[in-house]
């Protein structure tokens, strides 16, 4: 059971799917101001994505779940997000790492013909710190 709180996203579409995992891995945020955080330390990230859709594809999924672990697991798990090309400019704070995750899930789910929207990311950092990422209308339009 993973341990999460669900903030609930208002939409309008017909269908609501929610995705979790859990994945290690480590990061520092290389500048003073972050204090101990400056240095190399790991956590095991909860994850809760939310995605919508009035359409369903021809299996009757809005996406494969296992398709949107894959997406996010098999990149982050068991490594060092500073290490990630995204992370080359911005530092894997826990807000960038659900605004990272939410473009990478919205880019998978542009390419499908039923265009579902990846409407929420939750990410929990700590057992007491997480950050809710939404997209503006505009990102999903
Ligand atoms: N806005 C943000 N603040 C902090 C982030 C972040 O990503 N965004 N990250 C950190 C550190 O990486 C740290 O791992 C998490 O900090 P924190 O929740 O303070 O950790 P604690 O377990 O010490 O929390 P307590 O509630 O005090 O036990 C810091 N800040
Ligand atoms: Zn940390």
């Amino acid at each position: 059971m993973i341990q999460q709180f669900y903030p609930q996203v208002p939409h309008n579409f017909r269908y609501e799917l929610n995705k979790d995992m859990h994945l290690a891995a480590a990061h520092f945020i290389p500048d003073s101001k972050a204090g101990q955080c400056q240095h190399m330390h790991g956590h095991t990230y909860f994850i809760n994505i939310t995605i919508g859709g009035d359409q369903l594809d021809e299996l009757g999924f809005l996406i494969n779940f296992k398709r949107i672990k894959e997406i996010v697991h098999k990149r982050y798990d068991h490594s060092v997000l500073n290490d990630h090309p995204e992370y080359k400019d911005v530092y894997p704070t826990t807000e960038r790492v659900a605004e990272q995750i939410w473009t990478a899930i919205q880019k998978e789910l542009s390419t499908l013909v039923h265009q579902p929207k990846c409407l929420q990311v939750v990410v929990r950092e700590t057992p007491t710190s997480y950050v809710v990422y939404r997209p503006k209308p505009e990102d999903i339009a």
